[in-house]
């Protein structure tokens, strides 16, 4: 029986997440949406933690919460006992939501007094101080997230930010606290919950940092939080007696074939891989006004061009451009319209490429994972050894009994320069089952 049940706001943060808890040791299995009542029940008698994927970081407030809720009690059907909600390590949302929204169904739900909301991953330079979130050297403000298509981040105090999105208010847990340990935690946040604060931001710098969050917020039925907070939660439950002892991550079957890369994100990081891969292998860059003018001549070429290619080792398709190109897309489309627009046709792209043999695929950004997974009917995800921190290779399960199909999903911000062509060669030289 499950302990831990997880709400994912996106397809990449999920597969994060659970790369994070199986690191931890946790079994952990991965399953794309809630599942329908009359679907096949993925089998959970030996897993420890369970991570539903929502597409819901970007969708309207009260659908995000809806689905977010249909998700929480498919996961208290299942016996869980403990709740994470996975939002941004750079704390994607707007002023209305949805993160400080869906955390508040949530709590209502499990009637949950105040829950933590921390972002941190200082493995990924995601760091928080005085309620300030980092990346890098740069405040979030400054750090390109500014210019995110969807999600513009032009606020750093998380304070103030989720403050915006909550009835109740939002209190800080500063990093000198932190630094004290579990018990000074501890009595912050009963503190801030009696001085009527619903939401408490909490710093972290390091990893030990929210190894001792994850030890004073182990017996909160709720944790708001990016997968960096997830890693101090399994050793409190194991010395709390809830959880048993740690399981090596499972290893996955061998999968070759053709290798695909596609990428719908613009962030900063994937901009330098997509320049780095065009510059070593076959690539091309789908033009959204084309699209738009001619989806069915556009999605065609570009399958085309993959076909001709992937035989040949791993080829690129992506929509990646920088700020002032995605904003000349969006006043002409429309923000919403010109992302649902990319994002259709990568789905569209996908279903075709697979369906002419690509059996690896890497997918860079959030909703255009989103979009990838749910074209390719994927159900689960099986996940294994990691790339880069927070991006792990994972199988996909799929209606049907087509042949194993590796995919990695990467979040806009992760991995280094050279990750695409690396993520092949971690696979090639992986352990299999
Ligand atoms: N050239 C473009 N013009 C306008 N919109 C684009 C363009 N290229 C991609 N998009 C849209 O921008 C959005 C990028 O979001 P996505 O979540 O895929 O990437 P990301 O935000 O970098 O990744 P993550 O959420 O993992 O950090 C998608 O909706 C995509 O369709
Ligand atoms: O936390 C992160 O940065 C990622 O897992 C993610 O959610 C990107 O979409």
């Amino acid at each position: 029986m499950p302990l831990l049940g997880c709400i994912a706001d996106d397809f990449t943060g999920a597969t994060d997440l659970a790369s994070m808890l199986v690191r931890e040791g946790m079994r952990t299995i991965q399953v794309i949406g809630v599942p329908e009542a009359h679907a096949a029940t993925p089998d959970l008698a030996d897993v420890d933690a369970v991570v539903v994927a929502l597409k819901s970081r970007t969708i309207p407030v009260a659908e995000a919460v809806d689905q977010s809720r249909r998700a929480l009690s498919w996961l208290r059907a299942a016996g869980c006992e403990r709740f994470f909600f996975k939002v941004c390590s750079t704390f994607d949302s707007t002023p209305e939501g949805n993160i400080g929204p869906v955390a508040e169904a949530l709590q209502e739900d499990l009637h949950a007094g105040l829950s933590i909301a921390c972002p941190a991953f200082p493995e990924n330079n995601r760091t928080i101080v005085f309620g300030h979130l980092f990346v890098g050297h740069r405040l979030l403000s400054d750090s390109g997230m500014q210019h995110h298509p969807l999600t513009p981040m032009t606020d750093a105090d998380l304070v103030r930010w989720l403050g915006r999105q909550t009835r109740r208010p939002v209190g800080l847990v500063p990093w000198d606290v932190v630094a004290r340990g579990p018990a000074a935690i501890r009595s912050a946040l009963d503190a801030l919950a009696k001085d009527g604060h619903g939401h408490a931001i909490v710093d972290a710098l390091d990893n030990d940092h929210l190894r001792a969050i994850g030890a004073a917020v182990a017996p909160d039925p709720l944790v708001t939080g990016g997968s960096g907070v997830a890693i101090g939660l399994p050793d409190a439950w194991r010395a709390a007696g809830l959880l048993g002892q740690r399981t090596d991550a499972a290893t996955l079957p061998r999968v070759e074939g053709p290798a695909v890369v596609l990428s719908g994100s613009c962030s900063t990081a994937t901009r330098g891989q997509v320049a780095w891969m065009t510059a070593r292998r076959p690539a091309l860059a789908l033009d959204p006004l084309a699209l738009f003018d001619d989806p069915d001549q556009t999605i065609d070429a570009t399958v085309a061009f993959l076909t001709d290619h992937m035989a040949d080792g791993p080829v690129l398709v992506h929509a990646t451009a920088a700020p002032d190109a995605v904003r000349a897309v969006q006043d002409r489309l429309g923000r919403e319209e010109a992302g649902a627009l990319v994002e259709r046709a990568f789905s569209a792209i996908a279903r075709a490429v697979v369906a002419a043999g690509a059996r690896r695929l890497v997918v860079a950004g959030g909703e255009t994972s989103g979009a990838v997974v749910s074209g390719l009917g994927v159900s689960a995800l099986r996940i294994g050894p990691m790339i880069c921190p927070g991006v792990p290779w994972t199988v996909a399960d799929r209606a049907g009994d087509g042949p194993p199909l590796a995919l990695a999903l990467k979040s806009g911000n992760f991995g280094a320069e050279d990750f695409f062509l690396g993520a092949f060669d971690a696979l090639d030289s992986m352990e299999t089952s």
